[in-house]
Formats: C-alpha cells, sequence, structure tokens
C-alpha cells in the first residue's frame, strides 16, 4: 500500500530557483528508503520539501489518506523549559493518546533506551546522544505511519544505534514506511530495500542496491562504491 507520494518538479529557496530538480518517488507501507548523496546535495532540501516546508516548490506531495508521519531532525529540537516526561505528555496530547496505553509505552521505552533515570531533566541538558534517543522516543511515542529521518546515526555509540535499527525495524513490521537520510552507508547498505541517491539537486540514482550496481556496472559493488561513482559523476544515462 503506497503511503507518500513524491513528484518534486522542482524546489528552491528563492523563487524561481531550483536547488532540486525532478525528484519523484513513492514510499509503500513496511518500506525503508535510503536517501544518500553527497554533502550540498539536496537531500535535506528534498526532507523539508516533502514536510511542506518550503515555499517554492512545484510538484506534489500526497500523503494517502489518514496518513500520520513524524519527523526526525538531524538536529534534535526541544523546548528549553520542559523536562522529557513533559515533552512526552505534550506529544501525548498534541496526537490524542491515550493515557493509561501511552505512559505504559512511555515507561517502556524510556528503560530500552537507558533515559529512565533523566526522565525528569531537561533534555536541553543531555549528551548529544542522549538527545537524539530522546527525540526517537518522541516520535516512536506516536506509532506514525511514516518516519521522516534526517541523519540518524551520528553522536549515537554503537549500543544505541542497535537500539535504533531495532526500533525502526519493529516499526516496519507493525507497517511503517521511512525515509532516511544518512551518510553511514554500510549500515543503510545493510538495512535499506531502496535507494535514492540524489546528486547536484537531482536524482543520480534509484533502486535497490542491486539495481545501483547494474547502473554503475559494478556487479559486486558496495553502496559506498555506487555512491563514489555516481557523486563523481562517472555514471552517465
Ligand atoms: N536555508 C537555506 N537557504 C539557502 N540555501 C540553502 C539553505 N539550506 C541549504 N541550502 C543550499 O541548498 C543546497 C542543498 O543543501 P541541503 O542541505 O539540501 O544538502 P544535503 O544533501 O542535506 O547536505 P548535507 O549532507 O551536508 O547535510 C546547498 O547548496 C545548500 O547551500
Amino acid at each position: 500500500m503506497k503511503l507518500l507520494d513524491v513528484q518534486i518538479n522542482k524546489a528552491g529557496y528563492e523563487k524561481d530557483a531550483d536547488t532540486i530538480r525532478n525528484i519523484n518517488f513513492t514510499l509503500e507501507k513496511g518500506e525503508l528508503i535510503g536517501l544518500i548523496g553527497p554533502n550540498g546535495a539536496g537531500k535535506s532540501t528534498t526532507i523539508k520539501t516533502v514536510l511542506g516546508l518550503m515555499e517554492n516548490v512545484t510538484g506534489t506531495i500526497t500523503f494517502s489518506d489518514q496518513v500520520r508521519y513524524s519527523y526526525l531532525p538531524e538536529r534534535p529540537i526541544f523546548y528549553d523549559e520542559l523536562t522529557l516526561w513533559e515533552h512526552l505528555d505534550f506529544v501525548a496530547s498534541v496526537e490524542g493518546l491515550e493515557q493509561e496505553k501511552y505512559k505504559k509505552f512511555a515507561i517502556e521505552l524510556l528503560r530500552t533506551y537507558k533515559l529512565e533515570e533523566h526522565a525528569h531533566q531537561l533534555p536541553a541538558t543531555y549528551s548529544k546522544g542522549m538527545q537524539q534517543k530522546a527525540m526517537l522516543l518522541l516520535a516512536l511515542i506516536t506509532e506514525p505511519d511514516i518516519y521522516i529521518i534526517d541523519e540518524p546515526f551520528i553522536g549515537l555509540d554503537p549500543r544505541a544505534m542497535k537500539l535504533f535499527l531495532t526500533s525502526i525495524e519493529e516499526e516496519r513490521k507493525r507497517g511503517a514506511g521511512i525515509i532516511m537520510s544518512t551518510h553511514v552507508l554500510d549500515t543503510a547498505e545493510k538495512v535499506c530495500d531502496r535507494f535514492l541517491l540524489v546528486n547536484n539537486g537531482e536524482l543520480a540514482a534509484s533502486g535497490t542496491l542491486e539495481e545501483i550496481r547494474t547502473k554503475c556496472n559494478l556487479r559486486e559493488a558496495s553502496l559506498f562504491d555506487c555512491f563514489h561513482l555516481i557523486a563523481e559523476e562517472l555514471v552517465h544515462e
């Protein structure tokens, strides 16, 4: 089942500018799409366009009926005055989550992510990795249909990374679709179903690793090798 249909003709930060062009893809239920590409290629701009945050857009972004999404930004954002527990309460009330159920789930998540002892502290005072885990918790608690995640791995220790990967795997099994931008290609290669490789604001390649290998004419290559070939523009249509 299709959760999201993205047909970006162009999008930019100023009128008539086109930072990204012709980025078209769909996201299916249970699917994990890796959004990859060099610095400045247009990954975050693509995410902002999908989120409806760009003003100068031609094209269409269509979320299927009743689909709810959660966005995990690259840099965590919190309210300075609220503890993590108060953030969870806030999200639960905005999303209309059922009190009993969400509290039980929140305690479980806090325990799993080793944040239970910090639940009544201000996330603004957390370490970087703790802040990222806290952001993830605030997304997980809402059980959205879609996760839009901008570079989740920077700052997570190996244990937190494993927890994160387990959580997203469980969410996929529940049926959630995920778009995740990342530079951590060896992990992306292992966990993503498909890739969108953005270069110079355009989709330079897309598809499964196998399809990307075929495009690069590299049969056994890693995503890392394909990435370099495409980013160096050594692969042509
Ligand atoms: N707020 C902004 N205003 C104007 N230009 C911007 C803005 N944010 C990004 N850009 C420009 O848009 C282009 C694409 O940037 P974007 O942030 O989408 O890249 P990215 O692929 O996410 O890069 P990175 O891997 O470094 O995060 C770059 O040329 C960048 O300078």
